[in-house]
């Protein structure tokens, strides 16, 4: 036996009763595991995702022999599985068996080198360990193994033509079939009882292919497996179980036994019929033919032309959402396709090909699972097999499914592909993220997009499915399952499925209970109870209505659906008495609307507030107490507003914070007693700290409180009333920080101010920050060192107020006094700046310094028509330089780097507003400068020469101005100067 196992071997038993044995002895398995997935072969050439769904694969392997043989004619198909794969022996006992025994498998070409053991499939394989007590079994495998030589030479050249590629020479396909000739005589003697019903039908198929072509080939093969032959089911079946099924996955499943306790041969299961039972409704009505496709008319149609005309693209892609028929339509396409009829109405579901696809056994359609697709040996594989001429159809359909999930270099494989003259290959890739998938690729593909389905149609479809079905049911239940079910027919069928086993009458309250809904009804006995300030009721209500498990968030999303229905006059046509009353006081009057209205908002409030709060419960019945507040406070809260809003200022969110209206909360004192401005600011600091407080992030809210100043808001006008919320942080870095923050802040400030806010944010004197109330803080503005600009308290950018100081306020030239743009950060600038050049520039320094003793404050301002609408999605800062005398002629402003955003992607732009001492020069003589950090630009709206600092943490830029400058800085897209 030693000897035996050192010499190589060739194998004339019958090759698969040879493998059979193999899986059978249990001593082949791994002693330490009794498994035989760890030698597991490196399946990766063997990707095929197949289809499928048939309840026999979802047995799993139950028969793993059925698996091996299967596979064993999967590998003589795909001829690119044809690599040699090799034992990896897991001891040197195993290697040592590996060593001696060729196993050898049809299909596979022959080993140059005799001493690899080569498997097919995910190979099951086997070490063999000499002391395992099963040693007769495999010596007795082993006496009969017998060396055949020329029976392996001609099944290699079998093998290599196995596959006629078109473009074969007649010469080659006469070669083929005499070799054909000698495998048929050797396959005749693949004797094994077990021998796959599949296996059969190849083995037929390959007879009939070398004697009669293809069309003959089908015939025979059906003479060898019967019409009605369902196969083992495995890896081809498309019905009655789960969509995406790796056929290796199941190597490791549960396989039957291969000894009994006693040491004897347990006998193999037979093979599991295919069986057609749908497992569920939307199975069992899976539509098989265009016509049955439900809202998808125009890609029906296409589809149907393109497959009549055989005017046939290489790649499809059909995209859409989630259960509106991406699959079902690719299979009837595919089926469209092989269709033998020669009829218009295609596919027939009669002719064979349209069987053996629609019963899941078709070897020319193959459906493939993108997320297995993670290796480019698996694409390799699937790209070669799609070179390979089809077995019995006109075409190979490969149907990827989430095809978004295929890496971008499968995609550029299979595109790559389309240019090869495979006129039978079709891809159809199906996804429901399109913008996922690589673009470039994309435009290779015919698009169908697959719309949502509509209610009515959804609605259609599931009252035939009660009638087919013997299923009692109410309308109103069955659009309330459409409705809800999001266009998605296949939610709606499933719906319909655990409703239908029940065994009751389909109704309302059915499907209420059944998904956790409110109905109508009670949803408006609520918000009645609500609306009408009836407290108790209200919160009574409520509490039943959450204690019969209904999710808060569910009731809120509910009832907000429900007012958007009445305000879109969707609920008109009420049915019930509940509602018609409902809907006759509230739906009708100006004052319901406008109370209907506020609950919604108050409603889309809670929304967001649920979403983070751990007591939803009462958050939701505070929000239904809201909706109680009088109808006369709505039209005064709206009126205020307006007028408020009327002079650009609104501080609706004080009078919602502090309700009081006589009394300041903020400086606990009369309001009469109070300074207005001192109040005001004392109220956005309360306002600040109630929304800072509200993060659940600790440093983010210390970040905030300490760094972070409100320093307006402004509600604006119209329907949609939006906060416009100023938050200032008096250092760069503080701010880029604070952008990055921008949603939480808003989220907070949303919560306190009851309004959806739109966040600005600003560079703001520390000495405005609230903690710098009495002190003065200086700050570096410019961040030069050793500038320090001192900012005075009034520096506060309450905007109600604007702040005008010193004689410089010149109105700007070239604007009437009621253009003026609207003023800007004021600073006051006490210090040297840093001025660096040439000797006059130094000269000019000290005489600017001199020159702004007394009155150095002034207002900058940001051009309003500089950019129209830059406001929008940028914001000036303004850096002002010291008035300069006007002899001085050139010199370098040197900014540091952390004064800009990071953001490369973000431009600043200076603009240096020359003045003398007189005021601002006229707008034709400003200078402009541009950069983006990064590569600086020369600015393209000027030709102004700028230069700029060569060392890289600061940005100098050099003015040609002979006078003082103001620079106002764009932070923003570069696009929206
Ligand atoms: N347009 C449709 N016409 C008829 N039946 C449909 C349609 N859409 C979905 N169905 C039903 O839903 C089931 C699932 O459909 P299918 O698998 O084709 O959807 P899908 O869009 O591919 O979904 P997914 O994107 O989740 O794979 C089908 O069996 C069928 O019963
Ligand atoms: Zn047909």
């Amino acid at each position: 036996m030693t000897d035996m196992r050192r010499h190589s071997v060739s194998v004339d038993v019958p090759l698969s009763r040879t493998l059979v044995q193999l899986k059978r002895v249990r001593s082949l398995r791994d002693p330490a595991t009794n498994s035989m997935s760890k030698y597991a072969s490196p399946s990766d050439s063997m990707i095929w995702e197949t289809a499928s769904s048939n309840g026999a694969m979802m047995e799993g392997s139950r028969s793993a022999h059925h698996h091996l043989i299967e596979e064993d004619v999967d590998l003589e198909a795909e001829a690119t599985m044809g690599s040699e794969r090799s034992f990896r022996a897991p001891n040197a006992r195993t290697a040592s068996y590996r060593k001696s025994s060729v196993v050898r498998i049809r299909g596979l070409n022959p080993p140059r080198n005799k001493q690899v053991h080569r498997v097919r499939g995910d190979g099951h394989r086997k070490s063999v360990d000499s002391n395992h007590s099963n040693h007769s079994s495999l010596r007795q495998l082993a006496n009969n193994i017998v060396t055949n030589v020329v029976e392996e030479k001609e099944e290699e050249e079998v093998n290599s033509y196995e596959r006629v590629l078109p473009e074969k020479s007649e010469e080659e396909v006469k070669r083929r079939s005499k070799f054909k000739g000698k495998s048929s005589a050797a396959m005749s003697r693949v004797g094994s009882p077990c021998m796959s019903a599949s296996e059969a039908r190849s083995v037929g198929s390959r007879r009939s292919t070398v004697g009669h072509g293809t069309e003959d080939t089908r015939v025979r093969s059906n003479d060898v497996v019967g019409p009605n032959f369902s196969g083992c089911g495995i890896s081809y079946c498309w019905s009655g179980a789960s969509k995406y099924r790796d056929l290796y996955s199941d190597s490791d499943g549960p396989e039957q036994p291969l000894l009994s306790p006693e040491g004897t041969e347990v006998p193999f299961q037979e093979n599991v019929p295919y069986t057609e039972t749908p497992r569920c409704l939307s199975q069992k009505f899976r539509p098989r033919s265009f016509s049955e496709l439900i809202g998808l008319n125009v890609v029906a149609q296409s589809l149907l032309y393109s497959s009549c005309k055989g005017k046939i693209a290489p790649m499809y892609l059909f995209h859409g959402p989630r259960g509106t028929g991406k699959t079902s339509t690719a299979r009837i396409f595919a089926a469209a396709l092989n269709c033998l009829s020669l009829e218009e109405q295609r596919p027939c579901g009669f002719c064979k090909e349209c069987v053996i696809l629609f019963s899941g056994r078709s070897r020319d359609v193959k459906e493939i699972d993108a997320a297995k697709m993670d290796r480019l040996g698996r694409v390799k594989a699937l790209l070669k097999s799609a070179s390979l001429v089809p077995y019995s159809s006109r075409f190979k359909v490969f149907i990827v499914d989430e095809c978004h999930l295929l890496l971008e270099d499968a995609w550029s494989a299979i595109v790559k592909s389309l240019d090869e003259p495979y006129r039978h290959a079709v891809y159809i890739m199906i996804t429901s993220d399109l913008d996922s998938l690589p673009r470039t690729s994309v435009t290779h593909c015919q698009k169908f997009h697959f719309p949502k389905i509509k209610v009515a149609d959804i609605v259609n479809r599931l009252e035939r499915i009660c009638v087919d079905e013997g299923l009692e049911f109410d309308h109103d239940a069955l659009h309330f399952i459409a409705a809800k079910s999001n266009g998605s027919l296949r939610d709606a069928e499933i719906m319909l499925d655990q409703l239908s086993l029940l065994g009751k009458r389909v109704t309302i309250s059915l499907v209420h209970e059944l998904v956790g809904l409110v109905s109508d009804d009670e949803l408006i006995e609520l918000l009645d109870l609500a609306l009408s300030s009836d407290t108790t009721n209200t919160v009574r209500r409520a509490r039943e209505l959450m204690a019969s498990s209904l999710d808060p968030l569910q009731l809120v999303s509910q009832l907000a659906n429900l007012i958007m229905d009445i305000l879109s006059g969707r609920c008109q046509s009420a049915v019930t008495e509940v509602s018609k009353s409902f809907l006759g006081r509230y739906a009708l009057a100006d004052v319901g609307i406008e109370k209907l209205r506020h609950a919604l908002k108050i409603l889309s409030e809670a929304e967001k507030q649920l979403r983070t709060s751990r007591n939803k419960a009462t958050w939701v019945t505070v929000a239904l107490l809201q909706f109680g507040s009088s109808e006369s406070d709505i039209v005064a809260e709206t009126n205020d507003m307006h007028a408020r809003s009327a002079t650009g200022y609104t501080d609706d969110w004080v009078s919602k914070v502090n309700s009081s209206s006589n009394f300041c909360d903020a400086c606990n004192s009369n309001k009469s007693n109070c300074s207005e401005r001192h109040c005001r600011r004392l109220k956005l600091e309360n306002i600040w700290r109630r929304a800072t407080g509200k993060c659940q992030s600790r440093s983010a809210r210390s970040f905030l409180k300490k760094e972070g100043i409100l320093s307006s808001v402004h509600v604006t006008e119209g329907n949609s009333q939006v906060a416009i919320a100023e938050v200032g942080f008096s250092h760069p870095d503080h701010l880029s920080r604070a952008e990055k923050m921008q949603s939480l802040i808003q989220g907070v400030l949303q919560h306190v101010l009851g309004f959806n806010v739109e966040i600005r944010f600003k560079l703001v004197p520390c000495a405005a920050r609230k903690d710098a109330r009495s002190k003065r803080h200086s700050f570096s503005l410019l961040g030069c060192s050793g500038r320090k600009q001192e900012l005075s308290d009034s520096t506060v950018t309450d905007e109600d107020e604007p702040v005008r100081h010193g004689a410089r306020e010149t109105p700007l030239k070239g604007y009437s006094s009621s253009q003026q743009p609207s003023p800007f950060i004021v600073q006051r600038v006490d210090s040297k700046p840093t001025v660096h050049g040439s000797e006059d520039d130094a000269r000019s320094t000290l005489t600017s310094n001199r020159s702004m003793t007394d009155d150095l404050t002034r207002t900058c301002r940001s051009e309003a028509n500089y950019s129209k609408g830059a406001s929008e999605q940028g914001r000036f800062d303004s850096i002002q330089e010291p008035d300069l005398q006007p002899n001085c002629f050139s010199r370098t402003l040197k900014l540091q780097k952390r004064f800009f955003s990071s953001d490369a992607a973000h431009t600043i732009c200076f603009r240096i507003q020359p003045h003398n001492k007189m005021g601002f020069l006229p707008k034709k003589e400003f200078d402009t400068y541009f950069c983006t950090y990064g590569p600086y630009e020369q600015c393209p709206r000027s030709n102004s020469r700028a230069t700029y600092g060569s060392r890289d943490e600061d940005l100098s830029i050099k003015t040609s101005s002979g006078f003082g400058s103001n620079l106002l800085c764009w932070k923003g897209p570069k696009q929206s100067i």
